[in-house]
Formats: structure tokens, C-alpha cells, sequence
């Protein structure tokens, strides 16, 4: 069964969280996981349609909010939340109790809030007719430590969607799409090269690697020979097939190098090269887009020609004469 989780989109008015959450379920009905959306102004006509805005009434609307999704999260749907939930202790305590929870805080400046207007509550509340509006005359507490933080004037719903979209992968609660594309790329590299003929030591050292061999030389010792490949003998026929109908991207030593710590994922929870968005948050921020602390960008540097050739996320392959250094 899908492990369940609830995302919960929290910010003023206007944000985005709606529009993102839909951007969100989409992807991930399209992906066959079991997906619900709650909305405020959903919930509001149904579940807590007696409920106000005062601070009593949002805390009892999403205490409510909060029941039903606990019950969905444990049932293993991906359960996502848009709710202002203005207030932080109030949004610990849906943490605790829901456990699986992510907190998505949707931002963007008060002067693109009241740009959009969508629904036009600003103006009324900035007129003074509506009273208690949350970020013009009544309190919203930031999140301490969101999950990720979605800026919505800064990047488009396609860029926060995906956000989100990766923050499930990496906490495991979604699978990869194309079974993390490098991570294939360097088995079928690892075994191209096993194949064709790297020096028996090396060959030996990257097939003990998991620390099976015995020996007092570490198990690097050639006559050993190499242990059953990982997935057994049918799966490195099957993957080394595959790799004939691959795209080639030639690399150079710092990237096979980056290849094979991907590959043996020294370099989790990276499955490949860095997405654009990543690299410019790295660069920019030494961060992540899931807000993980992450220094250097790590790259696959082609030129256009074979740029055109490769689709974002396209599984790659190395030629056979590339080495993996011993
Ligand atoms: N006074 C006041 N303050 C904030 N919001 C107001 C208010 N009055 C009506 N609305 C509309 O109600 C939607 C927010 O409902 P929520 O359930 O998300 O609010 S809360 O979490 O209980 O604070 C909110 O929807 P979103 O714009 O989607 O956030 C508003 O459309
Ligand atoms: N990157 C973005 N993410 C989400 N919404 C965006 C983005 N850029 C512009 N918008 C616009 O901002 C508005 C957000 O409204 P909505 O999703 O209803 O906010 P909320 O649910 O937080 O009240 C929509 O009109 C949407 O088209």
C-alpha cells in the first residue's frame, strides 16, 4: 500500500496554495497514486460551514480539518491541506496528530497579494468592511521550519508544483519518476564496463564493493572473482540490452566520477544530475529546493548538440570504453 501523507498548504489569502495543491494532485493522480484535496473554501460550505473567523472558529475549523485528514492520511492516501491556519501551534498540534505531515508554507508579497485580488476580499478588507482578515487586520505566525517554502511571485506553478512533487520523493512517499534516470544510467555504465573488459582488480573491487567478499586484503583481491551482480544475471543481460538502444553522452572524469557516486548514492538523495531548479537554488542558496543544505552544484555539462538529443529526465548511457577509475 502507498504510505500516506498529508501535505498541508499553509499561507494568506491569494498565496497560491489552491492553485498549486490542484497543479499537485494532477501530477500525482496522473502518477496512480490515491489522491484528496481539502480546501478551505470547500470545507467552509460543508464540514465547518457554522464557523467563522475568529480565532476560536479557526481553531475548530481546522481541528476538524485535521480529523478527517489524519483518518485519510492513515488509510494511505496523499492527503493535501489548503488552509490558511494562521496560527503555529495550532498547526504543530495537526502535526502531531497526523504524524506523516508536510508543511508547505505559500508565500509571496503583500503587494503581489493585493495585485491579485482574486477574490476581491483585500480591497473590502483594506476598506475596513470585512473585519478579522487575515495579513491586513488580523494575525498570520509564520512557519518556523516549513518543509519547503513555495514563493509564488518567484517561480512559476509549474516550478512549485514541482517542489512539492520532489519533496514527496525524497521522503519516500512517492516514487521517482523513470526510476531515478542516473542511478540506471550508472549500473548500466558500471556493468558496460564490467562487460568490456576493465582490469580484473577493479572489476573485483566494484563487485565486492558491499563488503561481502572475506579476505584480509579488504576483498579486493582479483582471484576471488566478482559476486552475482545486484538484481542477478537475467537483470544485467536485460539492463545491458537496454543500454544498446540508450542515447551515448560522452563524459569527462569529474562527471564519471560524479556518475559513480550517484550511482553507489554517495550523493543521496541526488538520483542524477541536478534539475534546473536545484541548480539555480544551489547557487543561489546552497540549498535544495526541498531546503536540504547542499554546497556544490553537480552537473552534466553536454554540448547543445547533445543537449537536443536529451529530454529532461531521459535515461543516458555511457560509451563502453569509459572507465570507471579504479
Ligand atoms: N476574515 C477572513 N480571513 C481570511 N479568509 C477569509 C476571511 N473571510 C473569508 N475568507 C475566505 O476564507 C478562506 C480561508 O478559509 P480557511 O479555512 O483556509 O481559514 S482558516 O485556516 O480557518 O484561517 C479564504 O480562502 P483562500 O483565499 O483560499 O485562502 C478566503 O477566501
Ligand atoms: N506560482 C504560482 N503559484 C500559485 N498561484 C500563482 C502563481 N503565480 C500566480 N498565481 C496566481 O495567484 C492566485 C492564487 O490564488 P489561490 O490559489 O486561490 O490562492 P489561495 O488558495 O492561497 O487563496 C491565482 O490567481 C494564481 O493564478
Amino acid at each position: 500500500m502507498q504510505r500516506g501523507v498529508t501535505v498541508w498548504f499553509t499561507g494568506l489569502s491569494g498565496a497560491g496554495k489552491t492553485t498549486v495543491a490542484k497543479w499537485v494532485e494532477a501530477i500525482l493522480k496522473e502518477r496512480g497514486a490515491l489522491v484528496e484535496r481539502l480546501d478551505g473554501d470547500v470545507v467552509r460550505q460543508s464540514l465547518t460551514r457554522d464557523l467563522g473567523f475568529s480565532k476560536e472558529d479557526r481553531d475548530k475549523n481546522i481541528e476538524g480539518v485535521t480529523f478527517v485528514t489524519k483518518l485519510l492520511t492513515r488509510n494511505g492516501v496523499v492527503c493535501l491541506s489548503s488552509f490558511i491556519s494562521p496560527y503555529r501551534v495550532v498547526r504543530e498540534a495537526s502535526r502531531r496528530e497526523i504524524g506523516e505531515f508536510l508543511e508547505v508554507f505559500v508565500t509571496a508579497p503583500m503587494k503581489t497579494l493585493l495585485e491579485r485580488d482574486v477574490k476581491g476580499l483585500y480591497k473590502k478588507a483594506m476598506a475596513g468592511e470585512i473585519q478579522n482578515f487575515t495579513g491586513v487586520n488580523d494575525p498570520y505566525e509564520l512557519p518556523e521550519n516549513p518543509d519547503p517554502v513555495l514563493h509564488t511571485d518567484r517561480g512559476s506553478v509549474e516550478a512549485c508544483a514541482g517542489q512539492v512533487i520532489r519533496l514527496l520523493e525524497r521522503r519516500g512517499y512517492l516514487e521517482a519518476a523513470g526510476d531515478g534516470p542516473a542511478v540506471e544510467a550508472g549500473i548500466v555504465s558500471l556493468l558496460a564496463a564490467g562487460r568490456d573488459g576493465v582490469p580484473e582488480a577493479a572489476s573485483a573491487t566494484l563487485a565486492t564493493g558491499d563488503g561481502h567478499a572475506p579476505g584480509g586484503d579488504g576483498g579486493r583481491h582479483p582471484t576471488l572473482g566478482p559476486i552475482e551482480p545486484h538484481g542477478g544475471t537475467e537483470a544485467r543481460e536485460r539492463a545491458i540490452a537496454r543500454a544498446q538502444a540508450l542515447v551515448q553522452v560522452e563524459l569527462d572524469e569529474r562527471e564519471l566520477a560524479d556518475l559513480e557516486m550517484i550511482g553507489i548514492g554517495a550523493l543521496s538523495p541526488l538520483n542524477g544530475s541536478m534539475r534546473k531548479l536545484d541548480y539555480e537554488l544551489v547557487v543561489e542558496s546552497m540549498r535544495l529546493a526541498d531546503g536540504l543544505l547542499w554546497p556544490l552544484p553537480v552537473t552534466l555539462a553536454v554540448t547543445q548538440e547533445q543537449a537536443d538529443q536529451i529530454a529532461e529526465g531521459q535515461v543516458y548511457t555511457v560509451p563502453a570504453h569509459e572507465r570507471i577509475p579504479s
